[in-house]
């Protein structure tokens, strides 16, 4: 799939796909920097003898898991990596891992020289629908969630889908969120595919998937990639259209900073679009329909639909800082109806009020499986 822009580069989704990489890396390029986490150890390994065996001098950089990695720290640790290798702006960086790897590794990338290569493998469901293809690069703050980065796509994607083969249950299904989030805002038939495909989806992991359920997520996988790179093709620096793709994110990014990241990232979009469901209806906007159809589809794969009522003021401290903000207006992505997204801008107190309390639960429900 290619994704249009100043520099339009390929989303390559097929199995085994390594061979690919030199290609994806382009001319010119000496040294590669190969950034994972330690889970992802074995195939950066592969990557790294790969690229050598190319003729690459290759180097490999592993960084904390998850969120961990999101910080100015571990990008020091790779800016002093690339110096210490004299790494130029004809050299590149690799990512192997998940949506936190593609972001801190696509930072450094930005950030290195005012901007080297960067080519992404993305190894959770997550990172291949999402967050590896748009160029979004970012770490995070003590005050919020990717409050610095750059807009920086990559030179290529490599979405390998046997990588999710060892992925874990519930890092599959918080990567189920974020297409679920690329249904409602923009494809209905990936919902319809969920509806039919619920509990084997649910059951990731847990079993080897059927050659029906790797058919279902192969689609899944192509149909989220395709609203993706249509809406970044179209406006990369989030002028307007790419606002839809933060459906959810508003809250979602606040329960992430509250929860201090021990929620998985699609977890608290979860809860974030249902909040931003409820909003709609109050503000007369949605249907209880398509509100009804969020909790059935979101809660049939196990993600939360509820966060703890005691944490207002702080969420609402941490959404001033949303990047959708301006000024002091609060703004949010909402629907009118399925794939058809649009803002709600500055809503009044009383109803954010009153559409926290709809997803309000007395104790703290979302520290279930896909929360922890
Ligand atoms: N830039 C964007 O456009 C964008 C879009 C969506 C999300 N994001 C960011 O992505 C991050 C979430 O990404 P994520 O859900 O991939 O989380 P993650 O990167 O933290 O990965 C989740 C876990 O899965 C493990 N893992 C990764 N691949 C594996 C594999 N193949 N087998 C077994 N384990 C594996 C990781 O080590 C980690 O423990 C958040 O920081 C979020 O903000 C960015
Ligand atoms: O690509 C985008 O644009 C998105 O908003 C996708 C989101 O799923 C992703 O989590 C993104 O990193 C959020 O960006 P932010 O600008 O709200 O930090
Ligand atoms: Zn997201």
């Amino acid at each position: 799939m290619r994704v249009a822009g100043d520099q339009p580069y390929d989303v390559v989704i097929g199995r085994h796909l390594l061979g690919e990489l030199p290609s994806l890396l382009g001319d010119g390029v000496r040294r590669v920097l190969v950034v994972h986490p330690a889970a992802l150890a074995s195939t950066a390994e592969v990557v790294h003898e790969d690229l050598k065996a190319s003729g690459y001098e290759a180097y490999v950089a592993e960084v904390p898991d998850a969120e961990e990695a999101k910080t100015a720290q571990v990008a020091a640790f790779c800016w002093g990596v690339l110096g210490q290798a004299d790494f130029t702006r004809t050299d590149a960086i690799v990512t192997v891992g998940g949506g936190a790897t593609t972001d801190l590794g696509g930072f450094v990338a930005a950030t290195w020289l005012r901007g080297i290569r960067v080519v992404h493998v993305p190894t959770t469901l997550l990172a291949m629908v999402d967050a590896a293809v748009g160029g979004k690069t970012g770490i995070n703050t003590a005050e919020g969630k990717n409050l610095v980065g750059s807009f920086h796509p990559p030179a290529g994607v490599l979405c390998d889908l046997a990588a999710l083969e060892s992925l874990g249950r519930w890092d599959f299904v918080a990567g189920l969120a974020e297409v679920v989030k690329t249904g409602f805002i923009a494809d209905e038939r990936i919902l319809e595919l969920v509806e039919q495909h619920a509990d084997a989806l649910r059951a990731w992991g847990t079993a080897p998937a059927s050659d029906e359920t790797w058919a279902v997520v192969a689609e899944l996988v192509e149909r989220s990639v395709a609203v993706k790179a249509r809406v970044v093709g179209e406006d990369l620096k989030e002028s307007g259209l790419r606002e839809i793709l933060n459906y959810g994110h508003t809250l979602g990014h606040a329960v992430e900073l509250t929860e201090r990241y021990q929620w998985r990232h699609g977890a608290a979009v979860s809860v974030g679009m249902v909040f931003a469901a409820e909003l709609a209806r109050l503000a007369g906007k949605l249907s209880d329909d398509v509100v009804e159809r969020h909790r059935q589809i979101l809660g049939s794969l196990g993600l939360p639909l509820t966060y703890r009522g005691d944490r207002w003021e702080r969420l609402l401290g941490a959404m001033r800082r949303d990047k959708k903000t301006r000024g002091d207006v609060l703004r949010f992505v909402v629907l009118d109806d399925v794939a058809r997204p649009t803002r709600l801008e500055g809503p009044d107190p009383t109803l954010l009020a009153a559409a926290y309390a709809e997803i309000s639960a007395d104790a703290p429900t979302g520290r279930g499986p896909v929360a922890l």
